[in-house]
């Protein structure tokens, strides 16, 4: 089976295990493309043929992580969008779906940004955590609308993605006051909103998010500092209408330490979840490109967009 997988396939795959390629609605655009490469390439000469091509490719897509729903969701889209029955049309089906999945997540990404904008005032001072391109989108509207933001941003251990998000904060002419993680609960004084990205949103509007969140939206919630989510339907996790749970991935302890000063220290036992669950409570609002709703509503929207549940995206239809 893996040897039908393409190598541009394998990479991108290799690239999300590694995080290379990483952030929710990046993995997402990045699988849809190694889909659309994968049927680009594929000299399958049957339909069943192809069609088992795309599955393989999706399943070594699916394997790199766990948590963000955005990847399963990416991968169903582009491969329920085979209907034709000739191998062409159903090249043509993969491409036309992925092409369509990288516009319509782009286009979410900007109309999220907008309601996300209309929350922040002229003024408001934000706190980040992690790197999250719908949390910043909503910093970018407010700053086009000509608003003036800055922004505490946690650096986010072990990985350090609030560099990233500090640079690109910096590149929107926001002031940025960068912090350590254990710095944040001293600072939320000085914070209008909590501002976090989500790598899935459960049905019952709790946030799976980089872990940390829950203990700054804890913090938040006993400071009186609104807490808002911005995360793309593409983020909202069709299992968890049908009461499954988030898989929350463990990364290798390296991300902390490495083998040698492990050892110096006796071989503790170490752990590296890289996510955790916010509970619904502590959330004020989740900002889609659908609009804002209270976490405890967010089921709503499921409904609307997954119906009753959803198989696996390589599934026989
Ligand atoms: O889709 P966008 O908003 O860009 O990112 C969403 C989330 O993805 C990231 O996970 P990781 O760094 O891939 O582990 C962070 O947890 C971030 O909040």
């Amino acid at each position: 089976m893996e040897e039908r997988v393409h190598a541009a396939v394998r990479d991108t795959a290799d690239e999300i295990d590694t995080m290379e390629i990483r952030g929710a609605a990046t993995i997402a655009e990045a699988a849809a493309h190694a889909l659309r490469r994968q049927a680009t390439a594929s000299d399958a000469d049957t339909p069943e043929a192809f069609k088992s091509e795309l599955r393989a490719a999706a399943r070594t897509l699916y394997e790199t992580r766990p948590t963000a729903v955005s990847l399963p969701n990416a991968l169903r889209y582009v491969l329920r969008g085979m209907s034709n029955t000739t191998v062409e049309g159903l090249r043509q089906n993969v491409v036309e779906s992925a092409d369509e999945f990288c516009d319509r997540l782009e286009r979410a990404q900007a109309d999220l940004g907008q309601v996300g904008a209309n929350r922040l005032r002229d003024g408001d001072t934000i706190m980040t955590h992690c790197h999250s391109t719908d949390a910043l989108a909503c910093v970018e509207a407010a700053v086009k609308q000509g608003k003036h933001i800055e922004a505490i941003v946690k650096e986010t251990r072990p990985r350090n993605q609030g560099h990233i998000t500090a640079q690109e904060l910096h590149e929107m002419g926001v002031p940025v006051t960068l912090v350590v993680d254990s710095a944040a609960r001293r600072y939320l004084n000085d914070v209008d909103h909590v501002l976090v990205g989500a790598d899935a949103v459960a049905a019952d509007g709790s946030v799976i998010n980089k872990i940390g969140t829950s203990g700054l939206a804890v913090n938040a919630r006993d400071r009186g500092t609104p807490i808002m989510v911005a995360a793309q339907t593409l983020k909202l996790h069709p299992d968890t209408l049908t009461g499954h749970t988030v898989d929350i991935e463990m990364r290798d302890t390296e991300e902390i330490l490495d083998a040698d000063t492990l050892a110096e220290l006796g071989n503790p036992t170490v752990r590296n979840p890289a996510f955790d669950v916010t509970p619904p409570r502590y959330v004020d609002a989740i900002v889609t490109e659908r609009g804002q709703f209270p976490p405890e509503s967010i089921v709503i929207l499921m409904r609307e967009l997954f119906g009753e549940g959803t198989t696996e995206p390589w599934a026989e239809p």
